[in-house]
């Protein structure tokens, strides 16, 4: 492996491993199927600045750790098959941090996203 690939392959690189989780990860599929729901439904309401920037916030991270522990996942199942305490702390961890990003993705989602919805659809 180059440590001076060119910029190009390391973009290809980076895709590469976002179709990976897309095709293995069907938590990465909701996560994204999700992630277009709610901006569909927020340039439905015609939302603020302000709120957009939440809402990508909320999408970036969830989609970002969800990346991160599907590497995490691959990355200690390559060094080893054999069950250990390290490698179970390694993956428990790694899903904490999905964990994390999904609350705080749906704490934005009733904040930012409930009350326009709501008086939208009972108005
Ligand atoms: N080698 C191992 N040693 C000890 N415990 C492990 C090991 N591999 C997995 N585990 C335990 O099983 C859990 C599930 O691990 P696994 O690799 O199956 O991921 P997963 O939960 O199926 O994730 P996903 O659904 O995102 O693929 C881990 O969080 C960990 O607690």
């Amino acid at each position: 492996m180059s440590r001076n690939q060119s910029e190009p392959a390391s973009f290809r690189h980076a895709l590469a491993g976002i179709a990976y989780a897309l095709r293995t990860e069907p938590h990465m599929r909701f996560h994204l199927a999700a992630s277009a729901v709610v901006l569909i439904v927020a340039a439905w309401l015609r939302l603020p600045r302000g709120d957009w920037m939440w809402l990508l916030a909320a999408c970036t991270a969830v989609l970002c750790a969800e990346l991160v522990n599907t590497a995490v996942e691959r990355a200690v199942d390559h060094a080893s098959l054999q069950r250990s305490e390290l490698a179970k702390a390694a993956k428990d961890t790694a899903a904490g941090a999905v964990l994390i990003a999904s609350v705080f993705a749906a704490a934005v989602g009733l904040i930012v996203l409930l009350p326009p919805l709501w008086e939208r659809l009972s108005g």
